[in-house]
Parts: structure tokens; sequence; C-alpha cells
């Protein structure tokens, strides 16, 4: 090679490089070749570029410094941003520059946001220290979620910051089925039907295919939850509901008589009346009356209007309104109720590839007890197999955390509670001090509708804001 060429690209490039360093005081750690992989070019800033090539060519007459250009205009076409062109005539001058700029992103999937802001990691003149700065981001958020590892998201954040307009946006571009459990009545998307839970019942005592011992031990699980039972009671009341599908027919035994119409918690109490006519010990009628209690508590009304229709919401796209129903303890077995429906629904139908999303709204009002634990972690571990996907939407952390480590999208919102702004940063920024300051001071700052996530081609920290 031409002595002067070769001189030329050495001090072109650390000429390009050191631009870089008075302006940003710090290194950037690598170049990431695997951006350009997933980043499409835009193909019209091709000619501007080589046209900039060509002048530079005829003005010096080198093909060396030609090639420079020609390889600065293919990497600002692929960055994508039209007033990188020109800035190929500098040749390999340029090149440092070109390489350490950020691709605009390609987008596949479904697009909810503009990126900000992305969180870069730099090494500073100090050996083995790095910096960590937002910088400015362009392009489109995009989440596709069917190339995700598994199909299930958290979105977090303080009340009003902009979750339910998140998932909003999701259910509605995705475009596949949905079915929202909504406990305050807040959604409200044209394309899906309200089911109003006050006023459509459901029997919680439907087997949905199940066997009557596997509905019997969820059933009474879930009265354990609500009503934070001992291992006695709980005990008690899965006999007592196995012994009531007995009464109406349905036994263990034989699957034909699965179908056969379930008892109700009327049937419950009525065969709890005739057990403590016949019972002669006191300690066990004290026992029979204490279930009595909290049965006729469960003997509410609402249970009674009819049954939801299971086709509904197996396949259309659902928001199921729990806000009339009169109590916790009825909409907690309401939700466990018809999750077990659609879980069954799941296993029957089988299939692969995403095609069904469950939005839970104030997930930890399901999974902080063990009912609803038991029920989220079997849809977080077996959904992507059957297809389906899980949104798990709440203000904290708190008794999510599980569901947080096994999710593979995490949004998050603006925080308040130190708490959760120490957690999330640290969860999201791992060991290095640098990285969890500069994620909890942004967390701060964001405005209802901005969000924090990480790039599942990249793996980087965007700041986005919902469009
Ligand atoms: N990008 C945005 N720009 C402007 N306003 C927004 C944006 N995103 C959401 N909002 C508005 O902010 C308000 C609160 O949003 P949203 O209901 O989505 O919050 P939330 O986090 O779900 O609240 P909550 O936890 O109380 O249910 C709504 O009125 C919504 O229209």
């Amino acid at each position: 090679m031409d002595p002067l060429i070769f001189s030329l690209y050495v001090g072109g490039t650390f000429l390009g490089s050191s631009i870089w360093y008075v302006v940003h005081r710090t290194i950037p750690e690598r170049i990431d070749f695997k951006r350009y992989i997933i980043t499409k070019p835009r193909v019209g800033l091709i000619p501007i570029g080589l046209a900039f090539a060509v002048t530079g060519y005829i003005l010096s007459g080198s093909i060396y410094l030609f090639l420079g250009s020609v390889l600065d205009s293919l990497i600002a076409a692929w960055i994508g941003r039209v007033y990188l062109a020109p800035i190929s005539s500098l040749s390999w001058i340029s090149l440092p520059y070109l390489l350490s700029q950020n691709p605009i992103r390609k987008g596949r999937g479904v697009c909810v946001g503009n990126i900000r802001r992305v969180l870069k990691r730099r090494r500073t003149s100090l050996p083995n220290t790095y910096r960590y700065e937002w910088i400015e981001g362009e392009g489109n958020l995009c989440i596709d979620l069917a190339e995700r590892k598994n199909y299930n998201s958290v979105v977090l954040g303080s009340s009003g910051t902009g979750k339910s307009t998140l998932v909003k946006k999701l259910m509605t571009s995705l475009g596949l089925p949905f079915i929202i459990f909504d406990l305050h009545g807040e959604y409200s998307i044209p394309s899906a039907n309200t089911i109003n839970l006050s006023e459509t019942g459901v029997n919680p005592l439907s087997l949905f295919g199940f066997s009557p011992r596997d509905r019997a031990l969820e059933v009474a699980i879930a009265l354990k939850s609500v009503f934070n039972l001992g291992h006695l009671q709980t005990m008690d009341f899965f006999s007592l509901l196995l012994e009531a599908y007995q009464d109406k027919g349905i036994y263990e035994e034989d699957q034909r008589t699965w179908s056969l119409p379930p008892p109700t918690f009327k049937d419950v109490i009525s065969l709890l009346q005739k057990k403590k006519k016949l019972s002669i010990r006191s300690e066990e009628m004290s026992r029979l009356e204490g279930l009595e209690t909290y049965l006729r508590f469960l003997d509410s009304s609402v249970f009674m209007r009819g049954e939801v229709d299971m086709d509904v919401l197996i396949k259309g796209s659902v928001i199921l309104d729990f806000s009339g129903l009169p109590s916790n303890e009825i909409k907690y077995i309401i939700m466990i109720t018809l999750l077990n429906g659609i879980m069954h629904n799941m296993y029957k139908l089988g299939g692969s590839g995403l095609r069904r999303m469950i939005v839970i709204d104030e997930a930890p009002f399901l999974v902080s007890r063990e009912a609803g634990e038991r029920i989220a972690e079997r849809f977080f571990a077996e959904g992507r197999k059957f297809g389906y996907g899980v949104v798990l939407v709440s203000q904290t952390k708190d008794g999510i955390e599980k569901a947080i480590n096994n999710s593979d999208s995490l949004f998050i919102f603006n925080m308040r509670d130190p708490r959760e702004l120490e957690y999330v940063s640290k969860l999201l920024g791992g060991s290095h001090p640098e990285a969890f300051k500069a994620i909890y001071e942004m967390l701060m700052q964001l405005n209802r509708g901005e969000l924090i996530t990480r790039d599942s081609d990249t793996d980087e920290l965007l700041m986005v804001s919902l469009n």
C-alpha cells in the first residue's frame, strides 16, 4: 500500500477517534456488528453517499480514499440518517464516527412508541472503568412477541403513568384474540366484547373438563387463599366439595359423568346441613358450622346469574369487567374459576405459535395468594407451548417478583416509591453502580406515557415514549 495512503488511513482514523473522545469523553466499548444485521439499510441513501465518494475521487484521484468513502456510504445507509451521507466524503476520517452511531431500528412486530434514548456503556480513559449514558435514540419500539423466548410480559409503573394505554395498544395491534381481566373497569376497546361479571355469573364449581378431584382441590385452595384457612379446614372443604360432586352423580373414576351439571354453593350448603343433622359429636358440629359461615358468605347471587359463555371467552377478544362485583373474595374466586376454564381450553386445543393473549391487570391481587400464584405460574410456564402469552400489569413489584424474573419483556413506567425504583434499577442495571444510577435517575424523570424496556435484539435499554 502507498505509504501516503496508509498514513492517511491511520491519521484519519486517529483524528476521527479523537473527535469522538473530545465530544463524549469516553471510548465506545465495542463495535456491535449485530446491529447492522438486525437493521434494514435505507437504500436511497447509498447513491447520495456514492455521489460524494465519486466527487472525492475526482478531486483526489485516490482509489483508497474512494474505497473509504464507499464504505462510509454503506454504513451511513445502514444507520439510516440522511445528514450522515455527505460525511462519507471524508473517507477514512469519518469512519470511526460513523461506526459509533446508532442505526435506526428495523422494527419488527407491533410498533407502540418512539425510541427517545438508548443507554450506552462507554469505557473511560481509566482502565476497567465505565460510564453509562443515555444517548439520543431514533426509530420505533416494535415488539415481536412471537419471536421471544417466552410470550410473557410484565408492565410495571405507578398509577396513571400509561400502563393500560400500552396494553390497549398492544392488544389492538397484535391482531390476536385477547382476554383482559379488568379489576377496576378501566379498559374499553371497541373491537372487544366487554362482559360485566356482576351481571353474568359463573359457577366456581364448574369442572371445565377437569376431574372432580382436581376441581375440588383447586376450589379448596382458592377458598384457603381467600379466607386464610388452615390445612384442616382446607381439607374439610376438599372432602365436602368432592362429596357434593358425587351427590350430583359426578364421579372421579367415570369420566362420562364429568359433563353432568355441577353442584352450586347452594347445593354444598344443603349437603353441609344434612351432615350437621347427622353429626353427633360437638367437635364435628363446630367444624361444619365454621365451613358454613364461609359458604354462606360465598352464596352470593352473583354465582347464580347464568354462566359466562366459555365459547365467547375462548374464541373472541374479551374484557372481563370485575368492577361491579360486591367483594374482593368473590372477585378472586371468579377470577380463579375463569382462569381454570381458560386453562382447560388451552390444554384441550393444544397448538403452537402465539395465538392468544391474557392480560391480568392489578396482578398482585391474583398472584400474591396461593391459588392465583399456582395458576399464574402454570400459564407462565406452559403458555408458550400452547401459544398463550400472559401480560401482568402492576403498580408494584411486590408479589410478582417471580413472574418478573420469568418474563421475556418488561415495560417499566415511572415509579415513585424509592423501594420500587431501587428494585427495578438493580434488575435492569445489574451490579454496576453507574448503570444503576443512570436507570434510577431516568425512571424518576419519566413522564406520563414514557417507559424503559430492553431491546430484545441488541439487549440495550431504551427509553421510549408511547405514540
Ligand atoms: N403517551 C401519552 N401521552 C399523553 N397522555 C398519555 C400517554 N399515555 C397515557 N396517557 C394518558 O395518561 C392517563 C393515564 O394513563 P393510563 O390509564 O394508561 O395509566 P395507568 O398506568 O394504566 O393508570 P392506573 O394504574 O391508574 O390504571 C390517561 O388519561 C391516558 O390517556
